[in-house]
């Protein structure tokens, strides 16, 4: 069950409003709750208690960060059940990947957990030569200070839990601003941090829009803005300032399948399918273009055709349910729209192609012309296109045409295969022997080119979060 409302929080307080902003069941449509929304004077409070609560964060120790951290994920855990509920209707996520996901925002937090008694600095030699003898260098990480997050709706707990658990392990306040569509998970984990003894003003949930949260943007007190979402990153970071931003922005990540697969391609077609399917391809990591070798290409269609058509699309709240809706209907008319036009520019609907309100039916393409938007832009929803390849440099190719580079897939048992991928994807990440929209929370995650600046996963981010100080010491 959602309660009626949800408070937003503002220096650790939750706060309720005249203002209220209704958040929908996004497979009925219909209104699910409704969340506080705070004004221009409460998002000044916010900034101004962040600012006030960089000393105390700074001086709340390691130890006491990591018992904030592992009580988070220790009350996640109790409230299981009540997170994935609220992730599958404001989300429409089917209630298997919601549970998925509070895994993932519980590992996360455990993960910081341990990070925050692990931010250590260096000690190096300075003896280079002789005029240097009886220096000593030593480096630790400090806090950066008060920062700001913003965060899109489709992982609405672990996308804040990236932000959110570093900055506690960093001792960083923050002011975040999760995505106006799902806001709820948002508004659970800081209902949880309410109940910690983190100092006064280390945190603060605001409901704004994106028209609202201008000050998040371009404040000159926040030292970093780290932002999750689409394009709109690089704009926002034209109006950063002088600030350090980090972009974690989307893709349309390719996966590539080399020759001579054998009985192992029952396990290609099984990631293929979640790759690109899995919560309605709404993922920066979604499986969006297919390479497969030639030898095989005509068995890996017919065979990832007939898994799609199996697929039960519906109501994210029934446990049966592979695929959900899309975010809204205008998301679903979007990707229709670029079905469409590829469609008319020669390419062929295997599957699906079919849209009702915000449910489009899982699409797979073939010969789509790499100029066409479902080619070049980010799909994100059930949608992903295949093509042959003749040679692997012609496979290596194809993924890197494309403007965005987060993650690759290279199915292969060669090692040299697998090297080259390594070496010559532009990528963030490559995976071998899986798909791209492999994530694990420990891991550094980020893109290149248009997919964005900077890793996330939380030792990374802790890096961003903190700055190297310098102690040079002279014996005598
Ligand atoms: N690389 C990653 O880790 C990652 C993860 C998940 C999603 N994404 C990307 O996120 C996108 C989908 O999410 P979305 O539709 O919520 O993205 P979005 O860019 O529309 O919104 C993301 C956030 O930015 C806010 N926002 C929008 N305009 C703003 C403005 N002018 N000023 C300040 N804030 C503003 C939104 O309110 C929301 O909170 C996709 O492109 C996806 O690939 C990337």
């Amino acid at each position: 069950m959602l309660a009626k409302s949800y408070p937003y929080y503002l220096a650790n307080q939750p706060q309720t409003s005249k203002e209220m902003m209704d958040v929908l069941d996004k497979y009925s449509g219909k209104v699910a709750t409704r969340v506080a929304v705070p004004d221009a004077k409460a998002t000044e409070k916010a900034i101004a208690a962040a600012v006030k609560a960089s000393g105390p964060m700074r001086e709340f120790k390691p130890w006491a960060r990591q018992q904030v951290l592992q009580h988070c994920a220790d009350r996640f855990t109790e409230r299981r059940e009540e997170l994935a509920y609220a992730l599958c209707v404001e989300a429409g996520k089917p209630i298997k990947d919601s549970d998925g996901e509070v895994t993932r925002l519980i590992e996360t937090f455990r993960i910081a957990a341990e990070e925050a008694v692990r931010v250590n600095g260096e000690t190096f030699n300075m003896e280079l030569a002789p005029r240097l003898n009886g220096y000593h260098g030593y480096t630790k990480r400090v806090p950066l200070g008060p920062v700001s997050f913003i965060t899109p709706f489709n992982f609405p707990l672990n996308l804040v839990a990236h932000k959110v658990a570093p900055a506690i392990a960093a001792g960083c306040p923050f002011v975040l601003k999760p995505a106006e569509r799902t806001p709820i998970g948002a508004l659970i984990i800081g209902e949880v941090l309410a109940e910690t003894d983190l100092p006064k003003g280390a945190f603060s949930v605001l409901n704004l829009d994106g028209k609202h949260a201008g000050p998040l943007v371009e404040d000159p007190r926040f030292k970093l803005l780290s932002f999750t979402g689409s394009q709109i990153g690089w704009d926002l970071k034209a109006r950063a300032g002088h600030k350090k931003v980090t972009l974690e922005l989307g893709g349309n990540a390719a996966c590539i399948v080399d020759a001579d697969q054998g009985p192992k391609l029952d396990h290609v077609i099984e990631r293929l399918v979640f790759g690109a399917l899995y919560q309605s391809g709404q993922s920066c990591i979604s499986v969006q273009r297919i390479y497969v070798h030639e030898s095989i290409y005509e068995e890996v269609k017919k065979r990832l055709v007939a898994t799609v058509k199996k697929l039960k699309a519906g109501d994210p709240k029934k446990k049966d349910t592979f695929l959900g809706p899309m975010i809204d209907e205008a998301a679903a008319e979007r990707l229709h729209g670029w079905i469409e036009e590829a469609r008319k520019a020669g390419g062929k609907i295997l599957c699906g192609g079919k849209r009702n309100g915000a449910m489009l039916e899982a699409t797979l393409m073939e010969n789509v012309p790499t100029d066409a938007k479902a080619h070049r832009l980010e799909a994100f929803g059930p949608f992903a296109l295949l093509e042959p390849y003749r040679s692997f440099d012609d496979a290596i190719a194809m993924v890197n045409d494309s403007d965005f580079g987060l993650q690759a897939g290279v199915f292969t048992d060669s090692l040299d295969h697998a090297m080259r991928a390594w070496n010559e994807l532009e990528q963030g990440g490559v995976l071998v022997n899986d798909v791209p929209s492999f994530r694990v929370d420990n891991m550094p995650y980020g893109g290149i080119k248009l997919s964005g600046i900077g890793r996330e996963g939380v030792r990374y981010a802790i890096e961003d979060m903190t700055e190297l100080r310098l102690m040079v010491m002279r014996e005598r």
